[in-house]
């Protein structure tokens, strides 16, 4: 069933466009993540269904009721929408104790003050607070505090929860942690999350579906974590997603990297003969061996990342970038060092068609 509708939205500040005709629908339960560059209109998408801004046409429905319509005269205030919400600069209050900065939307509401009290406590519980309720937020660290807000967000018992990139001022290990906290959170609750993020990481750890804008502000894909990353609908949603090598192929029956080389490229290309290709892969998709069948090439930069070994390897004058995890390549025997020879194939591969750069041809 369906929560929230966007229909054919449309938001400008002076002359600049931020979204045009934008349509969106996010299912009761799901996780759905907005993901997309800075700058693309992810938080204004999520302050007009808030109700803190008002498009200038189209129609947001919450709960198959009509809470924006410009045309029709129609604006519900935030308040009033049954959203929970978390922005970025929607901080805790510094003045506040957590009791009361989880309390406050309640006593706003004139919550009498012993359903107040029990419903803060349950709130804070959820969050794992219990026994920092005193403490003011000077005294909390910033992951206590980003939990403070959550609870500040789930103590209405909202049916959504709008959250604006609340990891971002989190460490590392931090974030990685509450990603899993806010998946687990929601399950239990068995509440909508609209999730807005530049990460392509958390947006594949939390999600159940999320939506691909590009810097226009428009929708290039709407999926599942793994459609989006193992069938993205173009360039963009590809190149978006992680590490992105696009090299150059030349046709002539069979398909050949465009160089001065002569090795036909393993994989079946696409049928028909169009002008232009380029195939499209990622680091991991490319298996690297020291003999064997394949395209043969020269590394030209080994870099030891940790976990990983990143090799730039040059085959027929086109340069690609591959990757293998370190444990492997020392049980395999296969620690290049640059100027070693080494053979490549591919596990995976996509064909762009190179004049638009945008739809992946399928096979
Ligand atoms: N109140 C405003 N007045 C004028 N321009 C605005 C306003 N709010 C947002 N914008 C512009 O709209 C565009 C989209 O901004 P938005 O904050 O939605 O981006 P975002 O995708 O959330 O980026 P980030 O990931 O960096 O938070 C930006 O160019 C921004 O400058």
């Amino acid at each position: 069933m369906e929560i929230i509708r966007v229909e054919g939205i449309a938001k400008s500040y002076g002359k600049h466009q931020v979204h045009n005709d934008l349509t969106l629908s996010i299912k009761q339960g799901e996780c759905f993540t907005l993901l997309g560059p800075s700058g693309c209109g992810k938080t204004v998408l999520l302050r007009l269904i808030a109700g803190f801004e008002t498009p200038d046409a189209g129609k947001i429905f919450i709960d198959n009721t009509v809470v924006s319509d410009p045309a029709g005269g129609i604006t519900i205030s935030p308040d009033r929408r049954g959203l929970g919400v978390v922005f970025q600069d929607y901080a805790v209050w510094p003045h506040m104790t957590v009791f009361d900065n989880v309390g406050y939307p309640l006593k706003i509401a004139k919550v009498p003050k012993n359903e107040l009290k029990d419903r803060v406590m349950a709130s804070i519980e959820m969050v794992g607070m219990s026994g920092l309720e005193r403490r003011l937020p000077s005294e909390l660290s910033g992951g206590q505090q980003q939990r403070v807000a959550l609870a500040r967000a789930l103590v209405a018992n909202p049916s959504v929860m709008l959250l604006d990139e609340p990891l971002t001022n989190l460490d590392a290990n931090l974030r990685e942690e509450m990603r899993f906290e806010i998946k687990e959170l929601q399950r239990k609750l068995n509440i909508t999350v609209l999730y807005v993020t530049h990460d392509q990481e958390i947006a594949l750890a939390i999600s159940d579906r999320l939506a691909i804008m590009d810097e226009e502000g428009r929708i290039r894909q709407t999926g599942n974590p793994w459609e989006i990353f193992e069938r993205p609908a173009d360039s963009f949603v590809f190149s978006f997603m992680g590490i992105a090598n696009f090299i150059p192929v030349r046709r002539n029956g069979e398909a050949y990297l465009v160089g001065d080389g002569e090795q036909p490229i393993p994989w079946e290309a696409p049928k028909g003969d169009a002008l232009n290709w380029v195939a499209g892969f990622r680091p991991s998709d490319v298996q690297i061996a020291r003999q064997g069948t394949g395209l043969s090439g020269l590394v030209k930069r080994a870099n030891f990342l940790g976990a990983m070994m990143d090799y730039l390897i040059e085959v027929d004058g086109a340069q690609l970038r591959t990757s293998l995890e370190t444990h492997e390549a020392i049980a395999r025997g296969l620690m290049f060092k640059e100027g070693e020879d080494c053979v490549i194939s591919f596990r995976d591969l996509l064909w762009f068609n190179a004049d638009s750069l945008k739809e992946v041809v399928k096979q």
